[in-house]
């Protein structure tokens, strides 16, 4: 995205205050268009997990290609109606729904309810009693199946307070059939994030095959299978593979995942969505000598982009303003923290004061996790479109 071909757009940053979230709409545009392309094969439904990037552009651009909206919160589901996504496409996960937040997703009529214990599907069905409505949902089930990622973003085993471990399922049946209000129409999974060894999803279809005997043999059948997102992108080369590999993430459900008669299957994609059409624009500040190292320190830190301090993640960062012989530079932001570093012994052109930075494939979980720490202002965001 920043080869010698855009010297144009470089030039065009030069005018705009640091630091800035920079997104490439073409790249989301072919995204989009792949995931359409390879879903529709299948048939399968797509809903956008917003919580990635609530950005209104990035979402309004989303919902123009069909895409639901996987929500967390009751002020995603909200945003998610202001930007266009239509109710009876929503899903709503949460192992902390609130009573506000139910009677939100309830009011809005949203499409399912993806329930993480028993007193929430108890809860759930006062909140519709008391309106006298039927409330869709369907289970968040814990498979147990390890997602190979950071500890931190590892969703689906028993440990992790995420879903409904399968020795409460007796339990589970005997509340549904206690709750008059409530309508089981699915289940849902999700086992964590940024996976990247594929051969995990194929697990995860596996042991969704073995969970659906188990409810079958007890006369249990539901319409709707959602295997939540995770698929992972390639943080190092950007460039290379700016467009994950739908065609082979959604073969492995098409190939291993036993889908029943009538039944629809539902992901919610987040990063993979949007990761790659995003960067972040910095500028170096201060060029200082360590003791082993030499610091560039930026205009941007952990309040821009949190993900290296919170998960130790790379995000690949390029000198967009320098031809200079490389050298080593720790690449630090201004916050204080001394985990406010997005990079150790980062080789780059030789640094100065004043040259532009960037932090690329920030698109997912960067001005989504942005803070006001320090009481920095809140970074803009600048799109492709917009540029000359
Ligand atoms: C329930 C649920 N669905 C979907 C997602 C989206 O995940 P990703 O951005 O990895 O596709 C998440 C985040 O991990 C999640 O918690
Ligand atoms: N925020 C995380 C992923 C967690 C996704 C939400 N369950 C990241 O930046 O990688």
């Amino acid at each position: 995205m920043f080869n010698n071909n855009n010297n144009n757009r470089i030039k065009t940053f030069t005018n705009i205050p640091t630091p800035f979230y920079f997104y490439d709409l073409d790249i989301l545009d072919k995204t989009l268009d792949c995931i359409q392309r390879e879903s529709g094969k299948h048939g399968y439904h797509v809903h956008y997990a917003i919580k990635a990037n609530a950005n209104t552009r990035i979402m309004e651009k989303i919902q123009s290609y069909g895409l639901g909206a996987d929500c967390v919160s009751g002020n995603e589901i909200l945003r998610s109606l202001e930007t266009g996504y239509p109710a009876k496409k929503i899903v709503y996960a949460g192992v902390g729904k609130s009573d506000r937040e139910i009677q939100i997703a309830l009011d809005a009529n949203i499409f399912c309810f993806n329930c993480e214990s028993i007193p929430e599907i108890e809860l759930i069905n006062e909140l519709a009693s008391a309106r006298n409505k039927m409330a869709k949902i369907a289970i968040r089930i814990n498979p147990n199946v390890n997602a190979n990622t950071h500890h931190y973003i590892t969703t689906g085993i028993e440990e992790n307070k995420f879903g409904i471990n399968r020795w409460e399922f007796d339990d589970i049946l005997e509340t549904l059939k206690q709750c008059k209000h409530i309508e089981l129409i699915g289940f849902h999974f999700h086992i964590g994030s940024q996976i990247t060894d594929l051969s995990v999803f194929k697990g995860l279809c596996l042991r969704i095959n073995e969970i659906q005997n188990w409810f079958e043999e007890r006369q249990i059948l539901v319409n709707h299978i959602n295997v939540g997102g995770g698929f992972g992108v390639d943080y190092n080369e950007p460039d290379s593979n700016p467009i994950p590999d739908f065609e082979t993430f959604f073969g492995i459900f098409k190939e291993f995942l036993q889908i029943r008669h009538n039944q629809s299957l539902h992901f919610e994609l987040g990063r993979s969505i949007v990761a790659q059409c995003g960067s972040l624009i910095s500028k170096v500040l201060y060029v200082k000598k360590g003791v082993n190292t030499k610091f560039a320190i930026l205009d941007a830190g952990m309040t821009e982009l949190l993900r290296p301090a919170l998960y130790q993640a790379y995000h690949k960062i390029e000198n967009l303003s320098s031809t200079g012989a490389p050298e080593n530079y720790d690449v630090v932001g201004p916050i204080c923290e001394s985990s406010d570093c997005f990079g150790k012994s980062i080789r780059l052109p030789r640094t100065q004061r004043n040259d532009l930075i960037a932090l690329r494939s920030t698109g997912a979980y960067g001005e989504a996790m942005a803070s006001r720490y320090n009481l920095r202002e809140i970074a803009n965001s600048v799109f492709s479109d917009d540029l000359a």
